[in-house]
């Protein structure tokens, strides 16, 4: 596996934005591309946590960047952020580009079983475990060991996702140490969306994606330290149309004996899916990891 290439970097909030290209064993050897941003300290030559945020249906690794209005509290914060794309592109699967919310821009942050997906279509292992082999081979001032995850839709179902798998694994490639989702598909085997991703892409369909329900996954978990926030808007369409289902979520968290303190569900009236919702309630998640992180013990 090379070292990525530079793509493009901006200057902004006195650090840097950097896209880079390379290829991913996991995606099948295709070419991606993400984003890193890099605050003040690192540059000075601190070495920062690391914090990923995992974009929505149709999004790429540029979306968050440009509209999610993170980088202004991160660099306050003195934290990375890493924005990787939402799925392969260009395995050449016939109908991949057919819907939006299946194939193409829609990973759903899962490995496929099933064919012709299987080859490329692996984004668990590219974000928990490629992703940051990545990150070491470019030499970034970036402590790996202390990270965490965020994301929106089904960005936000991969976050929950992603951190409850890595709570339960016993060694986790990646042990993410809190987990933030604005708007998260959070019980994909009981919703069109992820009925449509889990049966489309594994082969053993909604019986097999429930390693991939956080509303599952939270069962399983009792007993551990969960360092959870959730925000969801009842203005947002998709949360009418129960793709999201945050009250299953809740109410898995109570029966494992959570509490509000431990995973924080909060639901907002008039706010939607956009952006708009999202860049709201930026800063205060960027705080809570921020108070894990920087908390946690430096390398
Ligand atoms: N094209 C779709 C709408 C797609 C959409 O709303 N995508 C969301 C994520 S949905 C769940 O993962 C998103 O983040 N879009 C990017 C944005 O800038 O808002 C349709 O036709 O309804």
């Amino acid at each position: 596996m090379s070292a990525p290439e530079q793509v493009a970097q901006n200057y902004s909030f006195d650090g840097t934005i950097t896209k880079y290209k390379g290829t991913a064993a996991a995606l099948g050897g295709l070419e991606t591309q993400f984003n890193v941003f890099l605050p003040k300290q690192a540059l000075d030559g601190d070495k920062v946590p690391v914090l990923y945020y995992l974009a929505g249906l149709t999004c790429n690794e540029d979306t968050a960047p440009w509209k999610g209005g993170f980088l202004r509290d991160a660099a306050a914060e003195g934290i990375a952020l890493v924005f990787p794309d939402t799925s392969p592109r260009g395995a050449s699967i016939e109908d991949e580009d057919k819907d939006w919310d299946f194939g193409t821009g829609a990973g759903f942050y899962i490995n496929a079983t099933k064919e012709p997906w299987k080859k490329h279509y692996n984004m668990y292992d590219f974000v928990t475990a490629e992703l940051p082999q990545l990150l070491e081979k470019l030499s970034l001032p970036l402590d790996l060991s202390r990270s965490s995850i965020f994301g929106h839709s089904m960005g936000g179902h991969g976050a929950l996702t992603l951190y409850l798998k890595s709570v339960l694994a016993s060694s986790p490639s990646t042990k993410y140490l809190s987990a933030s989702a604005f708007a998260p598909i959070a019980n994909p085997t009981q919703c069109p969306w992820g009925d449509k991703a889990f049966k489309g892409y594994l082969e053993g369909g909604l019986e097999e994606g429930k390693e991939y329900d956080a509303t599952e996954l939270i069962k399983q978990a009792k007993g551990k330290d969960l360092k959870v926030l959730v925000d969801v808007g009842t203005g947002d369409n998709f949360y009418k149309q129960k793709q999201l289902l945050p009250e299953n979520f809740i109410a898995a968290r109570d029966a494992a004996g959570f509490t509000e303190k431990d995973v924080s569900v909060n639901l907002h009236d008039n706010y939607d899916h956009s952006y708009y919702f999202i860049s709201t309630f930026a800063p205060a998640h960027i705080k809570f990891h921020a108070q894990v992180l920087k908390g946690a013990s430096k390398l």
